[in-house]
Protein backbone atom coordinates (compact mmCIF):
# COMPACT_ATOMS: atom_id res chain seq x y z
CA UNK A 1 0.00 0.00 0.00
CA UNK A 2 3.07 2.06 0.82
CA UNK A 3 4.61 1.38 -2.72
CA UNK A 4 1.16 2.50 -4.49
CA UNK A 5 0.86 5.98 -1.87
CA UNK A 6 2.92 6.53 0.78
CA UNK A 7 0.74 9.74 1.61
CA UNK A 8 -2.80 7.63 1.56
CA UNK A 9 -1.17 4.83 3.25
CA UNK A 10 -0.28 7.03 6.32
CA UNK A 11 -3.45 8.82 6.77
CA UNK A 12 -4.96 5.05 6.33
CA UNK A 13 -2.53 3.67 8.96
CA UNK A 14 -3.06 6.31 11.54
CA UNK A 15 -6.50 5.02 12.47
CA UNK A 16 -4.67 1.78 13.64
CA UNK A 17 -3.72 3.10 17.16
CA UNK A 18 -7.32 3.84 17.79
CA UNK A 19 -8.59 1.27 17.01
CA UNK A 20 -6.09 -0.83 19.60
CA UNK A 21 -7.26 1.84 22.55
CA UNK A 22 -10.79 1.10 21.63
CA UNK A 23 -10.26 -2.37 21.76
CA UNK A 24 -7.83 -2.28 25.20
CA UNK A 25 -10.79 -0.24 26.23
CA UNK A 26 -13.72 -2.60 25.97
CA UNK A 27 -11.36 -5.37 27.10
CA UNK A 28 -10.91 -4.28 30.36
CA UNK A 29 -14.62 -3.38 31.22
CA UNK A 30 -15.61 -6.83 29.43
CA UNK A 31 -13.36 -8.33 31.68
CA UNK A 32 -14.79 -6.81 34.88
CA UNK A 33 -18.48 -7.27 33.85
CA UNK A 34 -17.39 -11.24 33.45
CA UNK A 35 -15.63 -11.72 36.63
CA UNK A 36 -18.98 -10.11 38.17
CA UNK A 37 -20.88 -12.46 36.34
CA UNK A 38 -18.91 -15.67 36.74
CA UNK A 39 -19.80 -14.83 40.76
CA UNK A 40 -23.50 -14.42 40.08
CA UNK A 41 -23.06 -17.69 38.50
CA UNK A 42 -21.74 -18.88 41.88
CA UNK A 43 -24.50 -17.71 44.21
CA UNK A 44 -26.82 -18.89 41.31
CA UNK A 45 -25.85 -22.29 41.84
CA UNK A 46 -25.49 -22.24 45.29
CA UNK A 47 -28.87 -21.34 45.68
CA UNK A 48 -30.20 -23.98 43.55
CA UNK A 49 -27.75 -26.97 45.27
CA UNK A 50 -29.33 -25.45 48.62
CA UNK A 51 -32.71 -25.79 47.32
CA UNK A 52 -32.74 -29.37 45.75
CA UNK A 53 -30.65 -30.55 48.67
CA UNK A 54 -32.67 -29.33 51.29
CA UNK A 55 -35.89 -29.91 49.63
CA UNK A 56 -37.56 -31.99 52.31
CA UNK A 57 -36.83 -29.03 54.94
CA UNK A 58 -38.23 -26.67 52.34
CA UNK A 59 -41.53 -28.75 52.10
CA UNK A 60 -41.99 -29.44 55.71
CA UNK A 61 -41.66 -25.99 56.47
CA UNK A 62 -44.06 -25.15 53.63
CA UNK A 63 -41.73 -22.74 52.46
CA UNK A 64 -41.86 -22.80 48.93
CA UNK A 65 -42.90 -19.33 48.04
CA UNK A 66 -39.96 -17.79 50.34
CA UNK A 67 -37.50 -19.85 48.27
CA UNK A 68 -38.67 -18.90 44.91
CA UNK A 69 -38.69 -15.46 46.18
CA UNK A 70 -35.30 -16.00 47.05
CA UNK A 71 -34.54 -17.55 43.77
CA UNK A 72 -35.87 -15.13 41.76
CA UNK A 73 -34.26 -12.32 43.27
CA UNK A 74 -30.27 -14.43 42.46
CA UNK A 75 -32.07 -14.65 39.04
CA UNK A 76 -32.74 -11.02 38.65
CA UNK A 77 -29.05 -10.25 40.02
CA UNK A 78 -27.93 -12.89 37.34
CA UNK A 79 -29.91 -11.45 34.68
CA UNK A 80 -28.40 -7.77 35.04
CA UNK A 81 -25.23 -9.01 35.23
CA UNK A 82 -25.61 -10.82 31.78
CA UNK A 83 -27.51 -8.18 30.17
CA UNK A 84 -24.24 -5.48 31.94
CA UNK A 85 -21.99 -8.20 29.48
CA UNK A 86 -24.40 -8.55 26.31
CA UNK A 87 -24.54 -4.44 26.04
CA UNK A 88 -20.83 -4.14 26.48
CA UNK A 89 -19.82 -7.18 24.08
CA UNK A 90 -22.68 -5.36 21.51
CA UNK A 91 -20.88 -1.74 21.85
CA UNK A 92 -17.49 -3.33 21.75
CA UNK A 93 -18.24 -5.39 18.60
CA UNK A 94 -20.44 -2.55 16.74
CA UNK A 95 -17.69 -0.03 17.14
CA UNK A 96 -14.96 -2.60 16.04
CA UNK A 97 -17.15 -3.05 13.36
CA UNK A 98 -18.41 0.41 12.57
CA UNK A 99 -14.66 1.33 12.32
CA UNK A 100 -13.54 -1.23 9.85
CA UNK A 101 -16.49 -0.20 7.66
CA UNK A 102 -15.56 3.84 8.32
CA UNK A 103 -11.72 2.41 7.03
CA UNK A 104 -13.03 1.59 3.70
CA UNK A 105 -15.68 4.70 3.41
CA UNK A 106 -12.23 6.71 4.58
CA UNK A 107 -9.96 5.11 1.91
CA UNK A 108 -12.62 5.72 -0.62
CA UNK A 109 -12.77 9.21 0.41
CA UNK A 110 -9.04 10.04 0.41
CA UNK A 111 -8.42 7.94 -2.92
CA UNK A 112 -10.96 9.35 -4.50
CA UNK A 113 -9.79 13.20 -4.03
CA UNK A 114 -6.20 11.82 -4.09
CA UNK A 115 -7.11 10.52 -8.12
CA UNK A 116 -9.13 14.18 -8.70
CA UNK A 117 -5.22 16.34 -7.03
CA UNK A 118 -3.68 13.69 -10.32
CA UNK A 119 -1.83 12.39 -7.51
CA UNK A 120 -3.33 8.71 -7.97
CA UNK A 121 -4.08 6.75 -11.25
CA UNK A 122 -6.94 4.67 -10.91
CA UNK A 123 -5.81 1.30 -11.56
CA UNK A 124 -3.39 2.15 -8.54
CA UNK A 125 -6.79 3.80 -6.27
CA UNK A 126 -8.42 0.43 -7.32
CA UNK A 127 -5.50 -1.75 -6.06
CA UNK A 128 -5.41 0.25 -2.59
CA UNK A 129 -8.77 -0.36 -2.13
CA UNK A 130 -8.63 -4.16 -2.61
CA UNK A 131 -5.45 -4.10 -0.10
CA UNK A 132 -6.71 -2.06 2.64
CA UNK A 133 -9.35 -4.50 2.54
CA UNK A 134 -6.54 -7.21 2.87
CA UNK A 135 -4.96 -5.79 5.09
CA UNK A 136 -7.57 -4.94 7.78
CA UNK A 137 -9.13 -8.62 7.45
CA UNK A 138 -6.81 -10.16 9.66
CA UNK A 139 -7.07 -7.64 11.83
CA UNK A 140 -10.81 -7.88 11.90
CA UNK A 141 -9.89 -11.56 12.91
CA UNK A 142 -7.72 -10.46 15.60
CA UNK A 143 -10.30 -8.46 17.00
CA UNK A 144 -12.64 -11.23 17.40
CA UNK A 145 -10.32 -13.25 19.22
CA UNK A 146 -9.48 -10.52 21.72
CA UNK A 147 -13.29 -9.77 22.39
CA UNK A 148 -13.87 -13.55 23.08
CA UNK A 149 -10.80 -12.94 25.59
CA UNK A 150 -12.16 -11.69 28.36
CA UNK A 151 -15.06 -14.02 28.74
CA UNK A 152 -12.00 -16.83 29.33
CA UNK A 153 -9.77 -15.02 31.60
CA UNK A 154 -12.65 -14.11 33.81
CA UNK A 155 -13.04 -18.18 34.33
CA UNK A 156 -9.76 -19.12 34.04
CA UNK A 157 -8.47 -16.11 37.39
CA UNK A 158 -11.30 -17.20 38.79
CA UNK A 159 -10.36 -20.99 38.67
CA UNK A 160 -6.85 -19.50 39.73
CA UNK A 161 -7.65 -17.97 42.89
CA UNK A 162 -9.17 -21.03 43.78
CA UNK A 163 -6.27 -22.89 42.74
CA UNK A 164 -4.14 -20.74 44.61
CA UNK A 165 -5.54 -20.84 47.77
CA UNK A 166 -3.06 -22.42 50.29
CA UNK A 167 -4.55 -25.23 53.08
CA UNK A 168 -4.54 -23.54 56.04
CA UNK A 169 -3.52 -26.90 57.91
CA UNK A 170 -0.36 -28.06 56.08
CA UNK A 171 2.66 -30.99 56.76
CA UNK A 172 6.01 -28.94 58.32
CA UNK A 173 9.03 -29.47 55.51
CA UNK A 174 10.27 -32.16 57.91
CA UNK A 175 7.22 -33.84 58.86
CA UNK A 176 7.72 -37.39 59.84
CA UNK A 177 5.58 -40.01 58.91
CA UNK A 178 3.88 -42.44 61.43
CA UNK A 179 4.07 -46.11 60.72
CA UNK A 180 2.58 -47.42 63.62
CA UNK A 181 0.25 -46.13 67.02
CA UNK A 182 0.35 -47.49 70.53
CA UNK A 183 -2.77 -44.86 70.61
CA UNK A 184 -1.47 -42.77 73.75
CA UNK A 185 -2.82 -38.84 73.34
CA UNK A 186 -1.99 -36.12 75.34
CA UNK A 187 -3.40 -32.73 75.69
CA UNK A 188 -1.37 -30.26 77.26
CA UNK A 189 -2.08 -27.00 78.00
CA UNK A 190 -4.38 -26.63 74.75
CA UNK A 191 -6.29 -23.41 73.63
CA UNK A 192 -8.10 -22.77 70.86
CA UNK A 193 -10.89 -20.83 69.17
CA UNK A 194 -12.90 -20.35 66.24
CA UNK A 195 -12.48 -17.32 65.86
CA UNK A 196 -9.33 -14.91 67.36
CA UNK A 197 -11.93 -13.09 69.57
CA UNK A 198 -13.97 -16.25 71.27
CA UNK A 199 -11.84 -18.95 73.13
CA UNK A 200 -14.06 -22.16 73.22
CA UNK A 201 -11.07 -24.42 75.00
CA UNK A 202 -8.70 -22.64 77.29
CA UNK A 203 -5.58 -24.31 78.65
CA UNK A 204 -7.32 -27.69 78.82
CA UNK A 205 -5.16 -30.56 80.15
CA UNK A 206 -5.49 -34.03 79.47
CA UNK A 207 -3.82 -37.53 79.36
CA UNK A 208 -5.74 -40.72 77.34
CA UNK A 209 -3.51 -44.26 77.68
CA UNK A 210 -3.65 -46.49 74.73
CA UNK A 211 -6.76 -48.43 74.71
CA UNK A 212 -8.75 -46.21 76.75
CA UNK A 213 -12.24 -45.68 76.05
CA UNK A 214 -12.97 -41.75 77.31
CA UNK A 215 -16.54 -40.64 76.99
CA UNK A 216 -16.60 -36.45 77.28
CA UNK A 217 -20.10 -35.17 78.23
CA UNK A 218 -21.28 -31.87 78.99
CA UNK A 219 -23.71 -29.15 77.98
CA UNK A 220 -24.20 -27.68 74.15
CA UNK A 221 -21.56 -25.94 73.09
CA UNK A 222 -19.01 -26.55 75.58
CA UNK A 223 -16.14 -27.94 73.31
CA UNK A 224 -16.95 -31.98 73.25
CA UNK A 225 -16.74 -31.76 69.33
CA UNK A 226 -13.98 -29.26 69.18
CA UNK A 227 -12.01 -31.20 71.91
CA UNK A 228 -12.08 -34.44 69.09
CA UNK A 229 -11.82 -32.43 66.18
CA UNK A 230 -8.48 -31.18 67.15
CA UNK A 231 -6.58 -34.78 67.36
CA UNK A 232 -7.30 -35.12 63.42
CA UNK A 233 -5.62 -31.41 62.90
CA UNK A 234 -8.99 -30.38 61.54
CA UNK A 235 -8.02 -26.66 63.33
CA UNK A 236 -4.56 -25.81 64.48
CA UNK A 237 -4.15 -24.99 68.34
CA UNK A 238 -3.42 -21.51 69.33
CA UNK A 239 -1.32 -22.27 72.59
CA UNK A 240 -0.34 -25.79 74.15
CA UNK A 241 0.47 -29.18 72.08
CA UNK A 242 -1.09 -32.12 71.55
CA UNK A 243 0.82 -35.63 71.03
CA UNK A 244 0.25 -38.54 69.92
CA UNK A 245 2.66 -41.57 71.35
CA UNK A 246 4.73 -38.90 72.43
CA UNK A 247 4.55 -37.17 69.15
CA UNK A 248 3.50 -33.84 68.12
CA UNK A 249 0.90 -33.92 65.78
CA UNK A 250 2.25 -31.39 63.99
CA UNK A 251 5.25 -33.45 63.23
CA UNK A 252 3.41 -35.71 62.23
CA UNK A 253 2.36 -35.53 57.86
CA UNK A 254 -1.15 -35.10 58.25
CA UNK A 255 -2.02 -38.79 55.85
CA UNK A 256 -0.14 -40.74 58.10
CA UNK A 257 -1.68 -39.41 61.10
CA UNK A 258 -5.59 -39.41 59.59
CA UNK A 259 -4.73 -42.88 58.77
CA UNK A 260 -4.66 -44.17 62.12
CA UNK A 261 -7.79 -41.72 63.32
CA UNK A 262 -11.20 -43.48 63.09
CA UNK A 263 -14.69 -40.91 63.14
CA UNK A 264 -18.07 -42.40 63.37
CA UNK A 265 -20.45 -39.31 62.87
CA UNK A 266 -24.06 -39.33 63.19
CA UNK A 267 -24.91 -38.07 59.77
CA UNK A 268 -23.07 -40.59 58.02
CA UNK A 269 -22.08 -39.65 54.17
CA UNK A 270 -22.37 -42.33 52.20
CA UNK A 271 -21.17 -41.98 48.44
CA UNK A 272 -23.30 -43.25 45.33
CA UNK A 273 -22.36 -46.43 44.41
CA UNK A 274 -22.27 -49.91 45.55
CA UNK A 275 -22.43 -51.37 49.00
CA UNK A 276 -19.14 -52.73 48.28
CA UNK A 277 -17.57 -49.53 47.31
CA UNK A 278 -18.43 -47.79 50.37
CA UNK A 279 -17.64 -50.65 52.69
CA UNK A 280 -14.46 -50.45 50.97
CA UNK A 281 -13.79 -46.93 51.46
CA UNK A 282 -12.03 -47.71 54.54
CA UNK A 283 -9.11 -49.47 52.77
CA UNK A 284 -9.40 -49.20 48.88
CA UNK A 285 -7.37 -52.28 48.71
CA UNK A 286 -9.33 -54.78 50.36
CA UNK A 287 -9.76 -58.18 49.51
CA UNK A 288 -13.42 -59.36 48.90
CA UNK A 289 -13.37 -61.58 51.67
CA UNK A 290 -11.95 -58.60 54.30
CA UNK A 291 -14.96 -56.48 52.97
CA UNK A 292 -17.68 -59.25 53.70
CA UNK A 293 -15.62 -59.45 57.42
CA UNK A 294 -15.87 -56.33 58.21
CA UNK A 295 -19.64 -56.27 57.20
CA UNK A 296 -20.02 -59.55 59.07
CA UNK A 297 -18.45 -57.37 62.30
CA UNK A 298 -20.62 -54.32 61.62
CA UNK A 299 -24.20 -56.49 61.51
CA UNK A 300 -24.48 -55.78 58.23
CA UNK A 301 -23.92 -59.39 56.32
CA UNK A 302 -27.46 -60.04 56.79
CA UNK A 303 -28.98 -57.10 55.49
CA UNK A 304 -26.68 -57.67 52.30
CA UNK A 305 -27.56 -61.34 51.40
CA UNK A 306 -31.23 -60.49 51.52
CA UNK A 307 -30.86 -57.75 48.85
CA UNK A 308 -30.45 -59.31 45.48
CA UNK A 309 -27.79 -57.30 44.07
CA UNK A 310 -25.94 -57.89 47.74
CA UNK A 311 -22.36 -56.00 47.50
CA UNK A 312 -23.28 -54.67 44.45
CA UNK A 313 -26.69 -53.17 45.51
CA UNK A 314 -26.13 -49.42 44.36
CA UNK A 315 -27.15 -46.67 47.18
CA UNK A 316 -27.58 -43.24 47.48
CA UNK A 317 -29.82 -40.94 45.30
CA UNK A 318 -30.11 -43.55 42.31
CA UNK A 319 -30.42 -46.96 44.23
CA UNK A 320 -31.77 -48.29 47.33
CA UNK A 321 -32.42 -45.76 50.61
CA UNK A 322 -30.00 -47.30 53.62
CA UNK A 323 -32.50 -46.97 56.99
CA UNK A 324 -30.26 -44.51 59.65
CA UNK A 325 -28.83 -47.60 61.19
CA UNK A 326 -28.37 -49.25 58.60
CA UNK A 327 -26.13 -46.58 57.43
CA UNK A 328 -24.59 -46.14 60.83
CA UNK A 329 -23.50 -50.11 60.58
CA UNK A 330 -22.02 -49.46 57.08
CA UNK A 331 -19.73 -46.52 58.20
CA UNK A 332 -19.09 -49.37 61.46
CA UNK A 333 -17.69 -52.08 58.88
CA UNK A 334 -15.66 -48.83 57.14
CA UNK A 335 -14.27 -48.54 60.02
CA UNK A 336 -13.27 -52.12 61.04
CA UNK A 337 -11.78 -52.08 57.62
CA UNK A 338 -9.41 -48.90 58.00
CA UNK A 339 -9.20 -50.69 61.54
CA UNK A 340 -7.66 -47.69 63.05
CA UNK A 341 -6.04 -47.54 66.59
CA UNK A 342 -7.86 -44.74 67.63
CA UNK A 343 -10.95 -44.02 67.11
CA UNK A 344 -13.87 -40.76 67.73
CA UNK A 345 -17.20 -41.48 68.05
CA UNK A 346 -19.24 -38.91 67.26
CA UNK A 347 -22.66 -39.02 69.07
CA UNK A 348 -23.22 -42.41 66.94
CA UNK A 349 -26.23 -43.45 68.21
CA UNK A 350 -28.36 -40.59 69.29
CA UNK A 351 -30.70 -40.44 66.25
CA UNK A 352 -31.94 -44.25 66.63
CA UNK A 353 -34.32 -45.91 68.21
CA UNK A 354 -33.64 -48.07 71.64
CA UNK A 355 -33.52 -51.14 69.76
CA UNK A 356 -31.53 -50.51 66.96
CA UNK A 357 -29.60 -47.64 69.34
CA UNK A 358 -28.68 -51.04 71.64
CA UNK A 359 -27.46 -53.41 68.36
CA UNK A 360 -24.83 -50.66 67.07
CA UNK A 361 -24.31 -49.67 70.75
CA UNK A 362 -22.81 -53.43 70.54
CA UNK A 363 -21.19 -52.81 67.65
CA UNK A 364 -19.04 -50.17 68.05
CA UNK A 365 -17.73 -51.75 71.66
CA UNK A 366 -16.88 -54.47 69.58
CA UNK A 367 -14.94 -51.81 67.12
CA UNK A 368 -13.54 -50.09 69.92
CA UNK A 369 -12.12 -52.99 71.96
CA UNK A 370 -8.29 -52.76 71.42
CA UNK A 371 -8.47 -48.49 70.39
CA UNK A 372 -7.98 -45.45 71.91
CA UNK A 373 -12.05 -44.07 71.85
CA UNK A 374 -12.73 -40.73 72.45
CA UNK A 375 -16.84 -40.90 72.68
CA UNK A 376 -18.90 -37.79 72.17
CA UNK A 377 -22.14 -38.58 73.94
CA UNK A 378 -25.35 -36.81 75.07
CA UNK A 379 -26.73 -39.83 76.51
CA UNK A 380 -25.47 -40.88 79.83
CA UNK A 381 -27.04 -43.96 79.67
CA UNK A 382 -24.54 -45.21 76.85
CA UNK A 383 -21.27 -43.95 78.24
CA UNK A 384 -21.32 -45.85 82.20
CA UNK A 385 -19.04 -48.72 80.98
CA UNK A 386 -16.34 -46.39 80.16
CA UNK A 387 -12.92 -46.46 81.42
CA UNK A 388 -13.36 -42.46 82.23
CA UNK A 389 -16.33 -39.64 81.87
CA UNK A 390 -14.80 -36.71 80.82
CA UNK A 391 -17.43 -33.82 82.07
CA UNK A 392 -16.74 -30.85 80.12
CA UNK A 393 -18.21 -27.36 80.39
CA UNK A 394 -17.66 -23.69 79.78
CA UNK A 395 -14.67 -22.79 82.36
CA UNK A 396 -13.21 -26.65 80.69
CA UNK A 397 -12.81 -29.78 82.00
CA UNK A 398 -14.99 -29.68 84.87
CA UNK A 399 -14.36 -33.23 86.62
CA UNK A 400 -13.07 -36.31 85.28
CA UNK A 401 -13.28 -40.04 86.64
CA UNK A 402 -15.43 -43.62 86.17
CA UNK A 403 -19.50 -43.63 86.40
CA UNK A 404 -18.99 -44.34 89.70
CA UNK A 405 -16.53 -42.12 91.17
CA UNK A 406 -18.78 -39.20 89.91
CA UNK A 407 -21.56 -40.24 91.13
CA UNK A 408 -20.33 -40.65 95.06
CA UNK A 409 -18.13 -37.12 94.28
CA UNK A 410 -22.03 -35.59 93.98
CA UNK A 411 -20.44 -33.12 91.18
CA UNK A 412 -22.19 -31.63 88.10
CA UNK A 413 -21.64 -35.20 86.33
CA UNK A 414 -24.26 -36.47 89.55
CA UNK A 415 -26.48 -33.68 88.86
CA UNK A 416 -27.01 -34.51 85.50
CA UNK A 417 -27.19 -37.82 85.79
CA UNK A 418 -30.23 -37.33 88.44
CA UNK A 419 -31.83 -35.03 85.76
CA UNK A 420 -31.60 -37.89 83.25
N1 LIG B 1 -16.85 -24.50 62.65
C1 LIG B 1 -17.12 -23.65 63.66
N2 LIG B 1 -16.91 -22.32 63.49
C2 LIG B 1 -17.15 -21.45 64.50
N3 LIG B 1 -17.61 -21.80 65.71
C3 LIG B 1 -17.84 -23.10 65.94
C4 LIG B 1 -17.61 -24.10 64.94
N4 LIG B 1 -17.93 -25.32 65.45
C5 LIG B 1 -18.34 -25.09 66.71
N5 LIG B 1 -18.28 -23.77 67.01
C6 LIG B 1 -18.60 -23.16 68.31
O1 LIG B 1 -17.74 -23.73 69.27
C7 LIG B 1 -18.45 -24.00 70.48
C8 LIG B 1 -18.23 -25.44 70.87
O2 LIG B 1 -18.83 -26.28 69.91
P1 LIG B 1 -18.76 -27.86 69.95
O3 LIG B 1 -19.44 -28.36 68.72
O4 LIG B 1 -17.38 -28.29 70.21
O5 LIG B 1 -19.65 -28.15 71.24
P2 LIG B 1 -20.21 -29.53 71.76
O6 LIG B 1 -19.90 -29.56 73.21
O7 LIG B 1 -19.72 -30.65 70.94
O8 LIG B 1 -21.75 -29.29 71.54
P3 LIG B 1 -22.89 -30.33 71.13
O9 LIG B 1 -23.03 -31.26 72.29
O10 LIG B 1 -24.10 -29.48 70.95
O11 LIG B 1 -22.44 -30.98 69.88
C9 LIG B 1 -19.89 -23.63 70.22
O12 LIG B 1 -20.14 -22.40 70.85
C10 LIG B 1 -20.02 -23.50 68.72
O13 LIG B 1 -20.88 -22.45 68.41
Amino acid sequence: MAYINLELALLTFIIVPFMAWLIIKFGGRMTTTYRQLFGNVGNFNARIEDNVGGIRVVQSFANEEHEKKLFAEENKQFRATKLLAYKTMAKSMSVSYMLMRLITVFVMICGAWFFIQGKLEMGEFMAFLLLSNIFFRPIEKINAVIESYPKGIAGFKRYLEIMETDPEIADAPDAVSLSSVRGDIRFEGVTFGYESSRTILNNIHLSIRAGETVAFVGPSGAGKTTICSLLPRFYEVEQGSITVDGIDIRDVQLRSLRKHIGIVQQDVFLFSGTIRDNIAYGDLHATDHQIWEAARRASLDDLIRSLPDGMETIIGERGVKLSGGQKQRLSIARMFLKNPPILILDEATSALDTETEAQIQKSLAELSVGRTTLVIAHRLTTIQSADRIIVVNSDGIAEQGTHQELIHSGGVYSRLHQVH
